[in-house]
């Protein structure tokens, strides 16, 4: 089979896009492996698959793919190129852009200096809503890894995110604590685990260990998750810069049962034919 794709990323969160609205695509774990391996395929964190939606509020879904194969919920950074991809590819001509995937309906924004904003929904509290086995939903766990007691906030953007506070990223045990939390038997679908260092309540640095994929330049939905958990903790103001290892993003939320808000780039790096 040949298959066209559009190699993208956000902030160095790099995508494989494919059109399956023009071309006919079914792609299995193997497959879907193969395309993210950086030395036998294309290699990217996740692939975006492209389609119609036959729901009256969109016209578009999007589906999404780690570079382990699974199919997940929500890819914040993946919303804004999939927003960048269904423009440049005259699928629309819209600014605001509905979109529905497996968490749900988001609306992307395309600014006219080309950023786009996603509204990303309302962040899931309740534990069993993320899910992640707790007795009664709070601001932090303590979660046990190897001996070691964690204190991390737990949520969800339509995927599973845990959040801890360390003093300096550069010096997180992002490698040794990532595949632990990453496989915590409290998170029955896994989780994405971020480390945030907060400079100051409107500026944090944060490095993510993704859910499928290892640790990445830039996580959207890890961005979102970090804002919402330090806010919770009431060391974030509404509106805070999230600076990553592959760039900035900026993130707001008003606050429990508001949805919460990321703008940033997207960026087309090269099209390609592959045979699989
Ligand atoms: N690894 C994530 C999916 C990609 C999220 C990330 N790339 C983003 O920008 O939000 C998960 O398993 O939930």
């Amino acid at each position: 089979m040949e298959l066209q794709f559009t190699k993208m990323h956000g902030l160095g969160n790099d995508f494989v896009v494919i059109d399956a609205i023009n071309q006919s695509v079914n792609l299995d774990t193997h497959q879907l492996r193969f395309l993210a391996d950086r030395r036998h395929g294309v290699g990217c964190d996740q692939i975006l698959l492209v389609e119609t939606s036959d729901r009256p509020d969109s016209a578009f879904r999007y589906r999404i793919f780690n570079a382990d194969g699974g199919e997940v919920e929500q890819c914040g950074n993946g919303a804004r190129c999939f927003a960048r991809f269904v423009r440049e590819k005259g699928l629309t001509d819209a600014d605001r852009i509905p979109v529905h995937t497996r968490a749900g309906l988001l609306e992307l924004i395309v600014r006219d200096d080309g950023q786009v904003t996603v509204n990303m929904g309302v962040p899931v509290l309740e534990p069993a809503g993320i899910p992640f086995e707790a007795l009664v939903r709070a601001p932090q766990y303590a979660l046990s890894v190897e001996g070691e007691t964690l204190e991390i906030g737990a949520l969800s953007l339509g995927n599973p995110h845990a959040v801890m506070e360390v003093p300096h990223i550069d010096t997180a045990h992002v490698a040794q604590l990532g595949p632990l939390i990453e496989s915590h038997p409290r998170f029955p679908n896994r989780v994405n685990a971020g480390f945030m260092e907060i400079v100051d309540r409107g500026h944090i640095r944060l490095r993510v260990y993704e859910r499928g994929a290892g640790e990445t330049l830039a996580c959207g939905s890890g961005a979102c998750a970090a804002v919402v958990a330090g806010r919770l903790w009431n060391e974030l103001d509404e509106q805070v810069e999230v600076e990553l290892r592959g760039g900035n993003l900026v993130v707001s939320w008003a606050g429990e049962n508001q949805p919460v808000l990321m703008t940033g780039p997207a960026t087309f790096v090269f099209e390609g034919t592959i045979t699989l």
